[in-house]
């Protein structure tokens, strides 16, 4: 499990932790890490430009002391200094004597110009979102020269509690994390902002609190499936009813029941208008059509927007089982709900639902995803490139494993029947949201190899999603 915490709460640990150690350790090991994330990246240190940009605080102190250690392997290390009085003086001088330089103002342009690497060492958990006029003018330099930029903690200017963007920022291709993940690196926009994130360990573990938000990962997803066991038969592994679809939709009916199948359950009713339900038996003989007892409810898909189905999305919400709602059963979704509820909006039905502008929901993912959990009582899964699932109460979880060709017609569809047979397989609205957003994208990514797919695909990939993860599960656990 990836897990990340707030300032609030990393600045309570670190003070913990330097209560135990000799002054300058956590630096010495943030630095290190760094400077090895960085000769990784390189793929050797000896005879390379790098470039540091300094801010005035320990993020900057990170950055030199991370420098000094790449020119003592052979690097050629330059730093710019953006607030040069206050620059952090162990830093400085320890690069000084490792034979690293400081750029003076009018070289700036070329020494970037040279560069085969920048450290953003601009600003850490102690920034303000935003970066100052200075900052800028040197990052536009690194982006006109197209130099990669490692950051260090986190991608300077972004949000860091929150992942939110409202002003410049860096783009780093890596970002080299110390002690645990910071909201900002999981959440969208800041998670784009960030690029592949490198955790370093520093020996903070011991002193986190519980995180806020917490990532799955292939190991944990496994030790969540159901497998059935020798004891098992159909109606102990769940059975699912799905609302969807419509005379005017009528895929949405057959791409939620291939989600549904895709999963652990052991059997699937259908319920829903002639044409629908006659194309999912055509396609899925083994589905049932009408109503019965079920362990969970995927109502919603293609359900188009005649009064009457509110009704269905009512019933299904009035019951004593968990029930997913998606896309047209959003807007049915009226009070408060009870029991165990999973909605799973993309940005535009999110933004509907709280009556705000779809570029809000764009720009703070977690606030809205928040903000509608907290509102309807239920968890609801944020669709999109970073999947945010946030309960009730308690850590959100987010979901970045995936590719952008997931992006396709009908594939939430699939999404919501994988989850809907999650749910009937007893995980709860939370484990069955993230899961099967795991799995969703595993899915894709397995059927599309770097090509196009469309909604079917990433169905029929999900039993070898289901396996991939289960291998990759037991590889990690090894
Ligand atoms: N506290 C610790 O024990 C450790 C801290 N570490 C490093 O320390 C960092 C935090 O250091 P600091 O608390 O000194 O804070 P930062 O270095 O993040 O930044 C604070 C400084 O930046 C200025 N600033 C704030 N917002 C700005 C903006 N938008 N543009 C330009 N300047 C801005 C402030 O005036 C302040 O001087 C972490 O991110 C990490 O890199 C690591 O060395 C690990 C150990
Ligand atoms: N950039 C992206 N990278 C990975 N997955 C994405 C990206 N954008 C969207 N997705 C996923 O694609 C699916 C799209 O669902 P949705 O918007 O409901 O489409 P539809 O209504 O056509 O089924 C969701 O699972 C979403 O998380
Ligand atoms: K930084």
């Amino acid at each position: 499990m990836r897990t990340a915490h707030t300032v609030v709460q990393v600045r309570a640990a670190e003070a913990a932790l330097m209560a135990t150690v000799p002054d300058g350790t956590l630096m010495d090991r943030a630095a290190t890490g760094l400077a090895t994330a960085c000769v990784d990246f390189l793929g050797g240190a000896y005879g390379v430009d790098v470039l540091i940009v300094a801010g005035s605080g320990a993020n900057g102190g990170d950055a030199l002391y991370a420098g000094a250690r790449l020119a003592r392997r052979g690097a050629r290390v330059a730093a710019i200094l953006l607030n040069p009085a206050k620059a952090h003086a162990g830093g400085l001088a320890a690069l000084r004597s490792a034979g690293g330089h400081v750029v003076p103002e009018d070289e700036r342009e070329d020494a970037v110009a040279r560069a085969d690497l920048v450290l953003d060492g601009i600003v850490g958990i102690g920034g303000k979102p935003g970066l100052r006029p200075e900052a800028v003018r040197v990052m536009e330099l690194v982006q006109r020269y197209d130099v990669p930029v490692v950051a260090v903690d986190v991608p300077s200017g972004i949000d860091v509690d929150t992942g939110e963007t409202p002003e410049p920022h860096v783009r780093a291709a890596v970002t080299v994390t110390f002690g645990t993940h910071k909201v900002g690196l999981l959440v969208d926009p800041g998670a784009s902002a960030a690029g592949v994130v490198h955790l370093v360990d520093i020996g903070l573990g011991p002193y986190l609190p519980d995180p806020v938000v917490e990532s799955l990962q292939a190991s944990d997803v496994a030790a969540l499936l159901p497998v059935p066991d020798r004891t098992s038969h159909k109606y102990t592994r769940g059975v699912l009813g799905v609302v969807a679809g419509s005379d005017q939709y009528t895929g949405a009916a057959v791409l939620a029941v291939s989600g549904a199948l895709g999963g652990p359950l052991g059997m699937v009713r259908y319920v829903g208008p002639d044409e629908p339900a006659r194309l999912v038996r055509a396609r899925w003989p083994e589905v049932v059509a009408g109503e019965g007892r079920v362990q969970a409810w995927v109502v919603g898909s293609g359900l188009g927007e005649a009064p009457e189905r509110a009704e269905d999305v009512a019933r299904a919400l009035a019951g004593d089982v968990p029930v997913l709602v998606d896309a047209d059963g959003l807007r049915h979704v009226l009070g408060r709900c009870e029991g165990e509820v999973l909605l799973t909006p993309h940005e535009g039905e999110l933004a509907r639902m709280l009556e705000v502008e779809r570029t809000d929901v764009t720009a703070r993912r977690l606030h809205y995803a928040r903000e509608a959990a907290d509102r309807w009582n239920a968890t609801v899964l944020l669709k999109g490139a970073t999947t945010v699932v946030a309960p009730p109460s308690g850590p959100v979880r987010v979901n970045s494993v995936g590719t952008p060709w997931v992006a396709t017609a009908g594939s939430g569809d699939v999404l919501s029947g994988i989850c809907g047979a999650l749910l009937a397989g007893g995980l709860s609205p939370l484990d069955a949201g993230s899961m099967g957003c795991f799995l969703h994208e595993t899915a894709g990514v397995l059927a599309s190899r770097g090509g196009p797919i469309v909604a079917e695909d990433i169905a029929a990939a999900l039993p070898d999603a289901y396996r991939f993860v289960r291998e990759a599960g037991d590889a990690e656990s090894a």
